[in-house]
């Protein structure tokens, strides 16, 4: 399905529950936000019964986000009723792999076909404070199980704060040699308001990569993804550099997603209000064919890109990440 900008549309993030086990201080403030009720968050039924829909209508790949995923129960046997249906290809997820390491395998089992996972700073100290409250061992124990058990290609998110120093820099470089991992940089969007500073730029990243004596960044290919990381290799290392530049170089152009919260709505995009209540519809009976009108019309509004950049066009916004899955 192409939407009005001739964008193919076959990606869904699903916010399988808004809650998670950290606060991040770019995603969330400190005391959290108000969570949604059991009733208001879709059951793992409904949320199937839409993605069966929408697999009869051009969606291919699957993103389970949060808040945290894994803090949901009953996600193992969800994945497994994804992966049953046939136009599935690719089922992911976005995860701040606090909980991975004791689930890796079953999700694979399950039919999870790779994850990405969220590492701000290498350092213990740094880590819980921009998670407030994380420990940076499990994080790593689950890294190294999703490689493990096969949960690959594994990528890393590391959203550009002032809390990212030399040091961790110089452990991805090291990292990305001894392990088949992608390590991607990230610009904070400002959709609710940050407890950090703002980090380094990219091209000071790249800048700090290039110092550290191993060779040059080179551009090179996606590695299996649907997003819009630009990647790049150096010399001997075994895994890749990935930067995600939604305010410098934004790809909306290529956008080729929409989202569904976990409260059952669709939004035609990360970075606007606009969206289509779906689970009413779903809970008053609606057939199937209603259920991918609805899909229609989301797609049929999505903006041509975000204007987050536009001073003429101020965007307050009434969800943070957490409430959508990023
Ligand atoms: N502006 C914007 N940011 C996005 C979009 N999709 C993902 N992101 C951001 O990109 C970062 C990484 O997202 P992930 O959830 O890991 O997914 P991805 O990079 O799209 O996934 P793959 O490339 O398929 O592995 C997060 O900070 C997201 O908020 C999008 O459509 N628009
Ligand atoms: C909202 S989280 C949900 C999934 C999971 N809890 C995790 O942290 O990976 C999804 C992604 O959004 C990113 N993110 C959150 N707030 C962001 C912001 N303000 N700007 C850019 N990325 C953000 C996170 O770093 C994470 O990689
Ligand atoms: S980024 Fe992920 S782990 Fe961190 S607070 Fe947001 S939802 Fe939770
Ligand atoms: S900001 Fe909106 S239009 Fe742009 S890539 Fe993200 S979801 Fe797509």
């Amino acid at each position: 399905m192409y939407d009005s900008y001739n964008r193919k549309i076959q990606y869904l993030r699903v916010s399988v529950t808004d809650r998670c086990n950290f606060r991040c201080a770019y995603c969330m403030p400190a005391q959290g936000v108000k969570m949604l009720s059991h009733d208001e968050i879709l059951s793992y039924e409904e949320f199937l019964r839409i993605i069966r829909i929408l697999s009869n209508h051009g969606v291919k790949k699957i993103r389970l986000t949060g808040g945290e995923p894994l803090v949901r129960k009953g996600i193992i046997p969800f994945i497994r009723d994804i992966a049953a249906l046939q136009a599935i290809t690719d089922i992911s997820m976005t995860t701040n792999g606090s909980l991975l390491a004791a689930m890796a395998e079953k999700l694979k089992a399950a039919g999870l076909t790779r994850v990405n996972i969220s590492l701000d700073t290498i350092n213990p100290k740094q880590f819980r404070q921009i998670t407030r409250g994380g420990d940076l061992a499990q994080t790593l124990q689950g890294i190294e199980a999703a490689l493990a058990v096969g949960l690959t290609p594994v990528k890393l998110n590391i959203v550009l704060t002032n809390m990212i120093t030399e040091q961790d820099i110089a452990y991805f470089v090291d990292f990305i040699h001894r392990e088949p991992v992608s390590v991607r940089f990230i610009e904070y969007m400002p959709i609710g308001e940050s407890a950090t500073g703002p980090g380094p730029s990219i091209e000071e990243i790249k800048t700090m990569i290039n110092s550290f004596g191993r060779g040059k960044l080179k551009p090179t290919i996606d590695i299996c993804g649907n997003g819009p990381a630009k990647y790049y290799d150096l010399p001997q290392a075994k895994g890749s550099f990935g930067f995600i530049t939604p305010i410098s170089e934004h790809f909306c152009g290529v956008c080729n997603r929409i989202r569904l919260t976990a409260d059952g709505k669709f939004k035609p995009c990360l970075l606007s209000n606009q969206e289509i209540d779906v689970k009413t519809a779903l809970r008053n009976g609606a057939s199937d064919d209603k259920i991918a009108e609805l899909f229609y019309q989301t797609i049929a509004k999505k903006p041509q890109g975000h204007t987050l950049t536009n001073p003429d066009e101020p965007t307050q916004f009434f969800r943070r990440m957490s409430q959508i899955g990023g």
